[in-house]
Parts: structure tokens; sequence; C-alpha cells
């Protein structure tokens, strides 16, 4: 039952990457976030107001739909959006991966920042079943109901720069997608998340500094969020940035040479190219810079543009871990 999904970015700045997902033969864009645990989706539940522009899941129409009745479910991500509704069960196919008895979960209302991005009809929460937020009994991740029915215990993601479509599996780790060796990580599933202590960074062609970063993967979130330290050092090197409040991060001439971000995970380091650190012009010639602070946070999160540069493994066997290679 192991499966494979094209991940397309959703705009020219690979802000989000959303893959089909089928429910009971309904597809549906979703955005696969290893950041949470609720598979949402819109549907003909929501107030018109907030349906248009996108694709909606009929209930009604699902000959496999069952209502869990007096189920909720209600969400708020770091970016403040959120959604909130009630909850069912189907047939749920990403790729060749499918599975029945999926809880999905139906949005009766989405904040303003889902309703204007059309391309997104939900999400597919790939972080640990713990945290997601059905009541009164937490329902089961789709990596989590497909588990058994894998090759392996994992999926991995293969997100690409500008443009690109890129790949989740399911059940397989596809060796024609990365070069050298795989270096894993422990991951500490206490807050929910593919959660790893980082073990420090380079600027450029300067000298590694070793630091214990205690940081998340996250495929939902589009930026690097790092600690104060990093991202100093990082824009010390680059003429012509300074933090924007007014853009609410540090900003560059769109014309600046960006240097690498070299990110330690053990004794591997994982190099994030210049060109996905210039994420999108921000306002006249300047642009907003793809490593920002993490203070708030709690943690760091390597979003999208540290995945996109490399090939990573989320290993779900009884020691969760995560693999990062180059490609
Ligand atoms: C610092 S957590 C901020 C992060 N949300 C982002 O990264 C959004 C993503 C986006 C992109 C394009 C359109 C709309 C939204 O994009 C920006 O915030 N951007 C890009 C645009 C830039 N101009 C500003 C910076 C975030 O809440 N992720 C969560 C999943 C998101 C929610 C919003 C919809 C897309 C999926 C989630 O994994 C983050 N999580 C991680 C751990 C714990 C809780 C938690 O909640």
């Amino acid at each position: 039952n192991d499966g494979s999904v094209t991940a397309s970015p959703e705009d020219a700045y690979d802000s989000e990457y959303l893959c089909p997902v089928s429910i009971d033969g309904q597809t549906l864009a979703l955005d696969f976030d290893t950041g949470s645990a609720d598979l949402w989706v819109f549907s003909t539940s929501l107030p018109s107001s907030e349906q248009k522009g996108h694709t909606l899941f009929d209930p009604s129409k699902s000959t496999n739909w069952k209502a869990l009745s007096g189920y909720k479910w209600n969400i708020t991500y770091g970016d403040g959006s959120g959604a909130s509704g009630t909850v069912g069960t189907d047939v749920v196919t990403v790729g060749g991966t499918s599975v029945s008895g999926q809880a999905v979960e139906i949005a009766t209302k989405v904040s303003s920042a889902f309703v204007s991005d059309t391309a997104n009809d939900g999400l597919l929460g790939l972080a640990f079943s713990s945290i997601n937020t059905v009541t009164p009994k937490a329902q089961h991740t789709f990596f989590d109901t497909a588990k058994s029915s894998l090759s392996s215990p994992v999926f991995t993601a293969d997100l690409k720069h500008r443009q690109l479509p890129g790949t989740y599996d399911f059940g397989t780790i596809d060796s024609s997608k990365y070069t050298g060796t795989i270096t894993y990580i422990d991951v500490d599933t206490a807050n929910g998340f593919w959660e790893f202590t980082g073990s420090g960074y380079a600027v450029g062609s300067g000298s590694f500094v070793s630091s214990s970063i205690d940081a998340i993967a996250d495929t939902g979130t589009t930026l690097i969020y790092v600690p104060d330290a990093v991202v100093t050092a990082y824009y010390k090197q680059v003429s012509g940035a300074s933090y924007d409040s007014s853009q609410g991060g540090y900003t560059f001439p769109c014309s600046a040479t960006l240097p690498n971000l070299t990110l330690g995970i053990g004794s591997y380091h994982a190099v994030v190219p210049g060109q996905y650190i210039n994420y999108s012009p921000a306002s006249g010639s300047k642009c907003f810079g793809g490593v920002q602070s993490d203070s708030g946070i709690g943690f760091s999160i390597y979003g999208d543009v540290f995945l996109k540069s490399q090939f990573v493994i989320f290993d779900g066997s009884s020691t969760p871990r995560l693999g990062f290679a180059a490609k």
C-alpha cells in the first residue's frame, strides 16, 4: 500500500506545497504539515462566503462517510490562522496509499487567511497523533492509520525550489532521490512534533559554530526560524540587510548576494543554498529573508526553505527518528 504524491508549490515563492488527496473519490489540494496532526478540509458545511474559490468536500455525496456524532475539532496555528468544525471517517487516498476509517475533519469555520488562500483546500497533518485536536477522543493522522499497511513505517519529503513539483513518498525510501549517505537523528516526540537538537551552524565559508538548537522539521512552515545568534551572524554577511519592523523581519536589497547557511544535524552539515534564502520581494527593491528569528516561538523551525535543500526521511518506527541526505 506504498504511495507517492506530487507536492506542487502554491506560488512563485514556494510559500506552501499542495498535494492532491482523494476522499471517497472527491479530490482536494491539501497542505501536508509535519507541524500539526489534524486532517481537515473545506466543506459544503462552511458559510458560502467562506467557500469561494475552494474545492469543497461534500460528505453527503460520499458512500463511505460515517459521521462521528458529538465529535468536534478546533485548531489555531503559529501564524494565528485557524479552523474548527465536526468529524467523520472516510476512505482517504494519497498516491497509491489508501486507508479506510480515516478521521476527516469537516470545517464549519475557517479564518480569513484560509479563505483568501484559495489554492489550499485544507491540511493533512503529519505530526504525532498526540496533538490531534479532536474531542472527546483524539484521532489518528493519515500516516498513523496507514503505517501498518506500508512496506516500512516511514514517509519522505523531497520538496523542490522555485516552481518545481516535489514528492512525498509513503512506505519506501527511494535511493534515486538523494546522494551520499543518510544521517539519522533521534526525535523527541514529547511535544508531538518531529523535534530534534541541531548541532550548530555556519554562514557562507565561515567556520562552523557548535551550538545545540532545539528545532522541529516542519513542512507547513515556509521559512527557517532560528535563534537570534544565527540570524545576526547570517545577515551580518549581507550588505544592506536590516530588520524591518514594518515587514516583520529581515530584508535586504534584492540585488544582494546571499551566503549559504549550513545547519548541523549531528555530524552532517546540511547546506541551504544562499539563493533559497531570498524568499520574495518585500517592498521597493528590498527582498524578504528566508531566515528569520525564532524569538517568541519557543523552539526553532526548520521549514520549507531548509527542507527543500534536503531529502528528508520521517521514520515512524518504534523509536522515531529523522533522516537527512543531500540531493
Ligand atoms: C512560525 S509558524 C508560522 C507558520 N505559517 C507559515 O509559515 C505561513 C504558511 C502559509 C503560506 C502561504 C499561505 C498561508 C500560510 O507562511 C508564513 O507565515 N510566511 C510566508 C509568507 C511571508 N510573507 C511571511 C511568513 C505556521 O503557522 N505553520 C503551521 C501550518 C500552516 C498554518 C497556516 C496554513 C498553512 C500551514 C504549523 O506548521 C506551525 N506550527 C508548528 C508547530 C506548532 C504549532 C504550529 O502551528
